[in-house]
């Protein structure tokens, strides 16, 4: 199936043409649903499909709305993309031929564009990456992608519509120490040193299990790389890469949502796919909220055994700490907790922007400046709005709501689904670039719900 079929086929039951839905609140969820590869790894996994000489198969592809535009770029580039279910095949014979043309290429609502550089710079010696989407959660700025690639040997030129690269002398192992263990600067570092001449030492990186299964495919693709106990990769570069057949590492955001929707809820959800080994920072604070889980081989339980949430004090942080994708969702929770809870956002300087629109629901949360958590974090002398106290428990009231973010428009979908009454949420597109097929899942768990648009 090409793009445009795939296009008319299902971008509805994605809700990629949904604009808006009304959700009447007050119906706990209940049922089994689903997950599929995750979104911050499959996307990545596409790209390195660049890098190879022959196809690249990869499982368990989830339809959601970055995926495509990932896609639609590779195909600009010249790759054959193929679509079988959830399988794709990768097929990037004719990246050289296609260079004229790849050079319109947009970005999208996506950030992973910057990833395409180490990739492009080795087969064509030039990139043009156009300015990037991803979420509005922070300045989130590229300094770190552009020294790394700086170090590698690429020359950057900015341009007003984006960054034109070049690599006059090819590219070479580089000695890299990130200033903070980046997910993306480390994925950038990964894509362009396999395939660079000599030895590259990245120290400071990070180890998401994402980055630790996009590792894994590059093995499979035939390079070298050891990751050492103090978060140092070491990578010794090759000259060819071959394709790569994987399956997915399921998506613990996405699961972690879902369990948080169960909680605030009342309900009782079935994560099928989910996995206790990348979830159990986030299980461990959901038991300390007061929720139940259960781990069964193909899946995770999660559900709201009754009696009163407990309050909790959480920071977010890089793995294995609790992730920053993670906070939207239980602040949600969090809010019917009897007492004080506290979210220390260490990762994003900006991103309890969501907790407005709970507010104007009937949520009591306060922003601060300084650091609540127990440790001070980069954010804490720069004013930045970055620690929230939520007391509750209070009722939430049906509001009208505007989705800001990918997390942060899950969160009021939760709030939505918990509160009295009729809430009208607009701008839901968001949603789905990171949760596939979200409506059918609020059907299947028995959410009473419209979709207007
Ligand atoms: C597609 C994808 O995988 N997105 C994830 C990825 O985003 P992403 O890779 O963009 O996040 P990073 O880990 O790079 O960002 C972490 C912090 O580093 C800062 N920074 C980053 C790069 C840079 O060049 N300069 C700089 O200052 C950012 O502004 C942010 O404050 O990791 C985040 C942190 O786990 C997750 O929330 C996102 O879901
Ligand atoms: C911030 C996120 O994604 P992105 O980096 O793609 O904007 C997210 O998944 O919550």
């Amino acid at each position: 199936m090409n793009a445009d079929q795939l296009s008319a086929t299902s971008a509805r039951a994605i809700g990629l043409d949904v604009d808006a839905l009304t959700v009447r609140g007050g119906k706990p969820l209940d049922g089994r649903i689903e997950m599929k590869g995750a979104k911050n790894l499959v996307t990545k996994a596409m790209v390195a499909a660049l890098l190879a000489d022959t196809p690249s198969e990869l499982r368990s592809v989830p339809e959601i709305s970055d995926v495509r535009v990932v896609r639609g770029l590779l195909e600009i580039h010249g790759v054959a993309v193929e679509t079988l279910g959830d399988t794709m095949r990768l097929d990037p014979a004719n990246v050289e031929r296609a260079h004229e043309t790849s050079i319109n290429a947009h970005a999208g609502s996506s950030r992973i564009p910057i990833l395409f550089c180490g990739p492009l710079l080795h087969r064509l010696g030039e990139a043009f990456i156009p300015d990037l989407g991803g979420c509005h959660i922070g300045d989130r700025p590229i300094d770190y992608h552009l020294e790394v690639l700086r170090n590698f040997g690429a020359v950057v030129d900015k341009l007003p519509t984006g960054i034109r690269m070049t690599a006059p002398d090819g590219l070479h192992g580089a000695k890299v120490r990130l200033p903070y263990p980046s997910v993306g600067a480390t994925e950038q570092v990964l894509l362009t040193a396999t395939r660079a001449k000599g030895r590259t030492e990245l120290s400071n990186a990070a180890v998401e299990p994402e980055i630790l299964d996009l590792i894994a495919i590059l093995q499979k693709m035939g390079a070298e790389i050891q990751v050492d106990t103090d978060r140092t990769i070491r990578i010794e570069g090759v000259d060819h890469l071959v394709g790569y057949s994987h399956t997915a590492l399921f998506d613990r955001n996405e699961a972690a949502s879902w369990a948080c929707a169960a909680l605030a809820t009342g309900g009782d959800i079935f994560v099928g796919g989910a996995r206790q080994q990348e979830m159990t920072t986030f299980l461990n604070v959901y038991r300390k909220v007061g929720g139940a889980f259960e781990i069964e081989d193909d899946g995770i339980r999660f559900w709201h055994p009754g009696g009163d949430l407990k309050p909790v004090v959480v920071e977010t942080d890089v793995h294995p700490g609790f992730m920053t994708d993670w906070q939207q969702p239980l602040v949600v929770a969090l809010a019917k907790a009897k007492g004080i809870s506290i979210v220390h956002e260490t990762v994003y300087e900006q991103r309890f922007g969501f907790t407005e629109a709970l507010v104007d629901m009937g949520a009591t949360i306060q922003i601060h400046t300084e650091c609540l958590g127990s440790h001070a974090c980069r954010f804490g002398q720069r004013n930045y709005q970055h620690s929230a106290v939520i007391a509750g428990p209070v009722s939430l009231r049906g509001a009208d709501i505007v989705v800001p973010d990918l997390r942060g428009g899950f969160s009021h979908l939760v709030a939505a689904l918990t509160a009295e009454g009729e809430s009208r949420i607009s701008n839901v597109g968001i949603i789905a670039r990171g949760y596939e097929r979200f409506i059918e899942k609020l059907q299947v768990l028995g959410a009473d719900f419209d979709v207007d648009g």
